[in-house]
């Protein structure tokens, strides 16, 4: 089964609550219409409900069962507002400052999830990546014994030999500029567990670089060594190898004659860039040349799921994005029972 299927069987059977903050906007009003038809999850939208409800006729699509909350009419926004003050007085956040910033979308939703009156959040079809991690960031925050928030694309190669069958995660394309070698290693690690938590995979995981085992000297390359020696140190049950080149982690017959005897190195299913302008140009490069699906960014670490879209999105990015957001709130729920 392919693994877009699963991830929708597994949200529809156990359907979670997941707010849009963008609720305005086209998009997501025609996803919202889809992913409650098709009973992937129970959307709520957020916005001014007049004009949602005026561009939902004008597109002809009809909300009825989706509930649209507008921040400054919700019996919740003092709650949250007190909520959010408390949270972030340390950091020098005043009650009147609370007071606007809660009534932002992006906040008002990531209290929501805070305060669960919602299991999961996706926004970024019209803000940046920084508009959704800043609030996710000082509200949600990590999950306990991650100390880093990251993300990764599922990108689907249609053709392609690579991972598994053209499917490989591809990780961090969107979060940290410049990790440091011990975020770097929790990146590769994060990565491995939701390749197999959320993927099903057997994870083999590629620490990218220009370099493979030793092939070069500097210390961009030390850095991605450095993180490998780290991530086996932490994780030694994880099949991780670096540093590679993209070469040597994909294609055998590299492996071969670069990183012979390798368990990863050929074979990896997982590709850890050593930073965000290797991560987001790569997955972009290999979206728009070898027209590959890329799902995401998807984040990982945070302690409750909210996911971030590529303005460029499309509606079915929002819908599958939805879906995978639900089912990392069915496997945060399911661990937390043991
Ligand atoms: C992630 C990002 C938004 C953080 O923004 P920032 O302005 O640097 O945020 P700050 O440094 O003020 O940090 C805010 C809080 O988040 C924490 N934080 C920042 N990055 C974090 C991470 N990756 N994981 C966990 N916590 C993190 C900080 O410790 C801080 O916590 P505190 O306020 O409780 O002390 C920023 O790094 C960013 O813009 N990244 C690139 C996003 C992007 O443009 N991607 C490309 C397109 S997809
Ligand atoms: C992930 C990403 O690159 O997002 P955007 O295209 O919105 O900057």
């Amino acid at each position: 089964m392919k693994i877009m299927d699963k991830i929708y069987e597994v949200a529809k059977q156990n359907k979670q609550r997941i707010v849009l903050p963008e609720g305005e906007e086209e998009r997501n009003i025609i996803a919202a219409k889809k992913i409650h038809d098709e009973g992937i999850a129970t959307i709520i939208m957020i916005g001014d409900k007049q004009k949602i409800k005026s561009k939902s006729q004008e597109l002809g699509v009809d909300l009825t069962g989706i509930d649209i909350i507008n921040p400054i009419e919700s019996d919740n926004l003092n709650k949250y507002i007190d909520e959010f003050y408390e949270l972030r007085k340390k950091k020098g956040m005043t009650r009147e400052k609370a007071e606007i910033i809660v009534k932002d979308p992006l906040y008002f939703g990531t209290m929501m999830v805070k305060l669960d009156d919602a299991e999961g959040m996706v926004s970024g079809a019209i803000h940046t990546t920084g508009d959704l991690l800043r609030p996710g960031l000082q509200i949600i925050k990590t999950a306990p014994g991650v100390s880093v928030v990251s993300s990764f694309f599922i990108m689907q190669v249609p053709g392609s030999k690579y991972g598994e069958e053209g499917m490989l995660l591809f990780s961090d394309c969107a979060v940290n500029p410049n990790p440091n070698s011990d975020q770097l290693a929790a990146i590769a690690i994060a990565t491995a567990d939701t390749a197999k938590e959320l993927c099903n995979l057997d994870p083999k995981v590629a620490m990218l670089s220009f370099s493979t085992k030793g092939s070069a000297d500097h210390e961009f390359v030390d850095k991605v060594r450095s993180a490998t020696e780290k991530a086996h140190e932490l994780r030694p049950d994880l099949d991780i190898e670096g540093e590679l080149q993209l070469d040597a982690a994909i294609v055998q017959n590299v492996a071969d004659l670069k990183a012979p005897g390798s368990k990863v190195a050929g074979k990896a299913n997982v590709l850890v860039f050593p930073d965000l302008q290797s991560g987001n140009i790569g997955y972009k490069l290999v979206q728009r040349f070898a027209n590959a699906e890329a799902i995401g960014p998807i984040c990982q670490g945070f302690a409750k799921p909210i996911n971030d879209l590529s303005r460029g999105c499309s509606i079915e990015d929002i819908v599958n994005v939805v879906a995978i957001t639900s089912v990392q709130a069915i496997i945060k729920k399911e661990y937390r029972r043991y």
